[in-house]
């Protein structure tokens, strides 16, 4: 298993992506931005959260220029499994390889904390180690999470089955900390090979550390 991991010029959890991955048994290798190819052998390619460009203008809204994007809408074209991790799911729908778009928190606060969600869709590689309705525990850090989509979006996500996550306290009722359309976190394109989310799974890995339910949801990439 071999996990591809994107850094732009700001991105600053490549290396923690890196340590989840290793952790769970796949090799790694970090691709900087200017590279116009993915490498060949990979399974499953990550687009890391941060800051890239500082998030100037709009988050990710320069990265969506970088060489590699066309490299990335290749391999998602072909079938090839993308995750975005916050900074990253903002690159992807900033480059409409995820539908939506991402706001300013409704709050106009950066948000840092662990939040619960709660599985909607385990139908798709993401989710399946996990159960719909399960509630995990896992750090949310962002200033523009407020995932917004129109009427029609969100009743073609609904019945495409794309949302993938909610925001909600422990007993898994709805929460909304930062404005999101249906209190969505995290949601997949139609073909169900690219995926986006605002928390940080790859920041959950140990339970000394918080919480390690970051483990299960990264694990379902690994078996495929
Ligand atoms: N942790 C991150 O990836 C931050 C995402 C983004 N730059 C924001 O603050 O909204």
């Amino acid at each position: 298993m071999k996990v591809s991991i994107l850094q732009f010029p700001g991105t600053n959890c490549e290396y923690d992506t890196q340590y989840a991955f290793e952790k769970l048994g796949a090799q790694t290798e970090i691709v900087w931005h200017k590279s116009e190819s993915i490498p060949a052998d990979t399974d499953l390619l990550v687009v890391a959260g941060g800051f890239s460009y500082g998030d100037y203008l709009r988050s990710g809204a320069i990265a969506k220029f970088s060489p590699v994007m066309q490299a990335v809408k290749e391999y998602a074209s072909k079938g090839g499994k993308v995750l975005g991790i916050c900074n990253g799911f903002q690159v992807l729908t900033e480059s409409r390889l995820l539908p939506g778009a991402l706001k300013r928190n409704e709050n106009l606060h950066f948000i840092s904390k662990h939040h619960h969600l709660k599985v909607e869709n385990n139908d798709n590689t993401f989710l399946k180690k996990l159960d719909n309705g399960d509630v995990v525990n896992i750090p949310i850090a962002h200033h523009d999470g407020n995932y917004y989509i129109n009427e029609d979006g969100l009743k073609e996500l609904e019945a495409n089955g794309q949302i993938l996550l909610r925001y909600t306290d422990a007993e898994g009722n709805i929460q909304n900390p930062n404005g999101s359309v249906a209190s969505i976190a995290g949601v997949c394109n139609k073909e169900k090979n690219v995926f986006g989310l605002m928390p940080h799974p790859e920041r959950a890995m140990e339970a000394v550390l918080g919480s390690d339910d970051g483990v299960k949801m990264l694990e379902g990439f690994l078996e495929s």
